[in-house]
């Protein structure tokens, strides 16, 4: 479902070249759940940019569902569904409920599987008290419980997240990871997302990558991690280890 071969991605600043993300290779298959880690700087969001079509790679190739982000940007977008932890999709000054309906339209859903489908997020995120709220007056979980529900509106095959628990309390985070542990499981949905907090992976993903540099620094399970440093208890330490030993 997702294929990066040899992906790269550089910038030019000034003078000098940037390589954000180099030969990075990874394969995702339909209904994975897999999480990405990385110290910060090392080429996740470059990774999710990419997979987006927002950022052309300069190297290698991306699939996303069978098909080039970069060029094939309309046609994915039906396939996809993204969300920004640290950065908003919905209309800023309308009630949320107007932005799935802006959304409705941009998508092309029948009206009647929209209001079936604005049901269950409705129910399954709790949206319904603040639907007629203007998204500048929600709270940074309540935003995000409608950032995810506008991304799955259109009920994509391949859902990507950059931080979706960013700054949120611990409640909030444990709603948001049941509910995504849901679409998954229920719809077969594949779930790549990026953290930096460790809960997130140990909750949901069974498949873990780590970034470092710009390039793949493991992939494997939880307990293939664990595994990497032998004698230390928790995944905080396992990471720490993997980060300070070159990573970074
Ligand atoms: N548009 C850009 N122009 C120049 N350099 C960039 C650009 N975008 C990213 N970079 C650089 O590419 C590298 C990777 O950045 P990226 O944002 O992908 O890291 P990240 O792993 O998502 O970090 P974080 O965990 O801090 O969000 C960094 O050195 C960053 O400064």
């Amino acid at each position: 479902m997702i294929e990066l071969d040899r992906a790269g991605r550089s910038f030019k600043v000034k003078r000098e070249v940037v390589h954000a993300v180099r030969d990075l290779s990874l394969t995702v298959a339909a209904g994975e759940f897999v999480g990405c880690l990385g110290p910060n700087g090392a080429g996740k969001s470059t990774t999710i940019k990419m997979l987006c079509g927002i950022l052309t790679p300069t190297s290698g190739t991306v699939r996303v569902a069978g098909l080039d982000p970069s060029r094939r940007r309309t046609a994915l977008a039906r396939r996809l569904g993204v969300v920004f932890g640290q950065r908003t999709t919905l209309w800023w000054d309308l009630p949320l409920v107007d932005s799935f309906e802006l959304i409705r339209h941009l998508y092309k859903v029948d009206r009647a599987t929209f209001r079936s489908r604005l049901g269950e997020l409705t129910e399954t995120l709790d949206l319904g008290a603040f639907l007629r709220t203007p998204v500048r007056q929600l709270s940074l979980g309540q935003r995000m419980r409608g950032d995810l529900a506008a991304a799955l509106l259109h009920a994509p095959d391949v859902l990507v997240l950059d931080e979706p628990t960013i700054g949120l309390d611990v409640v909030s985070k444990a709603g948001i990871r049941d509910f995504l542990r849901r679409v998954n499981a229920e719809r077969g949905t594949t779930v790549l997302l990026t953290t930096h907090d460790l809960g997130d992976i140990e909750r949901l993903c069974r498949r873990v990558v780590l970034i470092g540099h710009g390039s793949l620094a493991f992939d494997g399970t939880l307990e293939e991690l664990m595994a990497t440093a032998p004698g230390q208890s928790s995944i905080e330490e396992v990471v720490t280890r993997l980060y300070t030993a070159g990573a970074q």
